[in-house]
């Protein structure tokens, strides 16, 4: 990867002795502070590193993050509340571009915009992916990254709470099982969701029967493949457990850890590292990342901060490749479209976006077997929010779905169904969808089909292809990170997607007419009123026109800088290094290889823990 010496040029310090006659000396930057290290982005991951970075004392840790403190919308903390984060200040409200295998819609895209990132934000829901997905990471060139590696550190970072309390014990257990060892006594909190309606359970039963998915005691021991009770990232006062709640708390009062909100970084500073370093590093001819530029949005003020060993950039899957390009990093045509220097060009960086995503099967459902009432009006919402922070009852006490069940096709029905290039690629052991169950209309757009009214009650079947092929990207606007990058996850382009999206649909139609599930509804075709009786069950053609118009993000975006060997597309090595670059990790969604075959969170958690882990390592902190 061609380097230039941008960096030199512009904050290398020289003696003035070096400096050719009449040429004024280089510009410094004008470092503010100084730390060990400096991370870029207090969201999932940042605030794990920047946790376990100062638990030993070694260290000095500067964490810097754009959004603010979760806790102004106070909406996050709770299982109810989870409706009114949309939108609110705490995300980044991203568009996306025009999707051309999705009639040209542009997707609303949430992002957590505030400490603890999208897990101040999220759905709740936790899974760990199964064993093949981190072995798969081995085969693909990451040595160290194998189930039986990674899985302790899926431990070390949760706590189960299990449903002991009263209060807990009051609400339906079945289907709520565990297995303790799979539990640590780490910051993240878990548990399971308070109060569902009987439709929730009605689920499992049919997806169990109708898609041949077992009923299973825990999800998170290494095989994905099975329904039960989803593990959710809740308290046991059904209070949300993000890495602000857990990680951030735990660690906050450490005098050798500052973390900044209303603090956006702006770029990486490259230069020279300090005279007594002793990096591992030190003396190659790589550019080095010695700090960051960031706003101090409270004083208005341009900071600099120096990194004397590394700097971290922990800004997910759209801001983390769009500051390695803003800051000299990226592919040639990007950089040079808006004008920015290169410091190394490698083409990987923003590109094989790579995502989740969901459509929905809607039904009219009896207002008993749905919690649409509890948001129809002011009055419903309010007896709700009293009832949850009163006495821990009511559908407050839960998302509206965390009930998911994955399924594994064989060989010969991926192939029947078109989808060889799954097998192809490495993805036949593991699992290949998602079905998810929603007490509610979900998406929350409208359909071809229908618009949800005020006045009916409805539940949803949604599937998510835990196999999807397609990749999109993220380039530049401009060359300034206060600009939102374009993101384009291009769903559906792959032909194979679109297979397994009509197989999906299909089975979502025998769980929805299952009578363990179609009983809870009202009217005929068990209650489908979206996309109803215009799609037949057998008109492929209909059924992807129905998915292309229903599609949104399942807001798993990952691999725009993949842990990769770099010719086969990478951005960082498997110790998480930019490749080409000294000093500088990226740790967070981004550099995910192969995404796993379930919802993503758990993972990073891992991803965090195994960074500071290596980090501790290379700079010979034994705690
Ligand atoms: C709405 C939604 C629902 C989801 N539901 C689930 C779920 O139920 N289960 C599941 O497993 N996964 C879910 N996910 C996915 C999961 O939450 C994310 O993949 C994960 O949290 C990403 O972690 P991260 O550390 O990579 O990024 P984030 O947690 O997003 O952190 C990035 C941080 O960087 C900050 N940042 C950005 N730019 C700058 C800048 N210039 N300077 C400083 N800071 C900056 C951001 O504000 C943010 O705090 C969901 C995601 C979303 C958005």
């Amino acid at each position: 990867w061609p380097t230039n010496n941008r960096y030199n040029a512009r904050f290398s310090k020289r003696q003035s002795t070096e400096d050719p006659p009449g040429q004024p000396a280089a510009e410094e930057p004008n470092f503010n502070e100084e730390y060990d290290f400096v991370i870029a982005g207090g969201g999932t991951a940042g605030l794990v590193l920047a946790n376990r970075l100062t638990e030993s004392g070694k260290f000095s840790v500067l964490c810097l993050e754009a959004g603010s403190n979760p806790e102004i919308v106070r909406a996050y903390e709770s299982p109810g509340g989870n409706q009114f984060i949309k939108g609110s200040a705490i995300d980044w409200n991203f568009l996306t571009t025009p999707q051309p295998h999705l009639n040209n819609r542009t997707l609303q895209y949430l992002r957590g915009k505030a400490l603890g990132g999208s897990s101040a934000t999220n759905g709740l829901y936790y899974a760990r992916g199964s064993a093949r997905v981190y072995d798969h990471w081995v085969e693909k060139g990451n040595p160290g990254w194998g189930w039986d590696e990674v899985y302790p550190l899926f431990v070390k970072s949760t706590t189960f709470n299990p449903p002991n309390t009263p209060e807990l014990q009051a609400f339906d257990l079945d289907y709520k099982t565990w297995t303790e060892s799979a539990y640590g006594n780490g910051p993240l909190e878990l548990g399971f969701q308070g109060y569902v309606p009987p439709s929730t359970n009605g689920f499992i039963v049919a997806a169990s029967e109708a898609a041949n998915i077992p009923i299973v005691e825990d999800l998170n021991t290494g095989n994905a493949f099975g329904i039960k009770h989803g593990t959710a990232t809740l308290n046991e006062r059904l209070r949300r457990s993000s890495s602000y709640d857990g990680f951030y708390q735990q660690a906050k009062n450490r005098t050798n850890l500052r973390v900044l909100h209303y603090a956006p970084v702006t770029g990486i500073i490259f230069g020279d590292p300090p005279q007594n370093s002793t990096s591992p590093t030190n003396g190659t001819a790589n550019p080095r990342a010695i700090g960051v530029s960031y706003i101090e949005q409270e004083t208005g003020l341009v900071k600099q901060a120096r990194a004397r060993n590394e700097v971290i950039v922990s800004m997910g899957a759209f801001h983390s490749p769009q500051l390695l390009m803003v800051s000299g990093i990226g592919p040639e045509a990007e950089l040079k479209k808006v004008g920015v220097e290169p410091v190394v060009i490698n083409e990987n960086v923003g590109q094989h976006l790579n995502d989740h995503s969901v459509f929905s099967i809607m039904a009219l459902a009896q207002p008993n077997a749905s919690t649409t009432e509890m948001s129809s009006s002011p009055n419903n919402l309010q007896i709700a929010q009293e009832n949850f922070y009163t006495n821990l009852t009511g559908p407050y006490t839960a998302p509206s779905g965390v009930t998911n069940g994955f399924q594994k096709l064989s060989t010969e029905e991926l192939q029947q169904i078109g989808a060889q290039a799954v097998i192809d690629a490495g993805l036949a052991n593991q699992t290949h969808i998602e079905y998810l169950f929603e007490s509610v209309w979900y998406p929350w757009i409208p359909t071809p089909f229908y618009v949800p009214q005020s006045n009916e009650s409805y539940i949803s079947v949604t599937a998510s292809s835990m196999v999807a092929l397609s990749r999109g990207n993220i380039t530049l606007r401009t060359s300034s990170m206060s600009d939102q990058p374009y993101i384009n996850p291009n769903y559906y382009a792959d032909e194979t997607d679109q297979k397994v999206g009509i197989a999906s649909f299909k089975y979502l139609r025998q769980i929805l007419r299952h009578p363990s599930l179609a009983q809870f509804t009202i009217g005929d075709n068990a209650g489908e009123i979206s996309p109803g009786s215009a799609v037949a069950d057998d008109d492929d053609d209909a059924i992807l026109d129905y998915i292309r118009a229903n599609t949104i993000p399942n807001w798993h975006a990952s691999g725009t800088n993949q842990m990769l060997p770099i010719e086969d597309g990478g951005v960082v090595d498997p110790r998480l290094r930019v490749y080409g670059v000294d000093g500088l990790r990226v740790i967070d969604c981004s550099i995910i290889p192969v995404l796993p075959d379930v919802n993503i969170l758990a993972s990073i958690y891992m991803i965090a823990e195994k960074g500071a882990e290596m980090i501790k390592e290379d700079w010979n902190d034994e705690s």
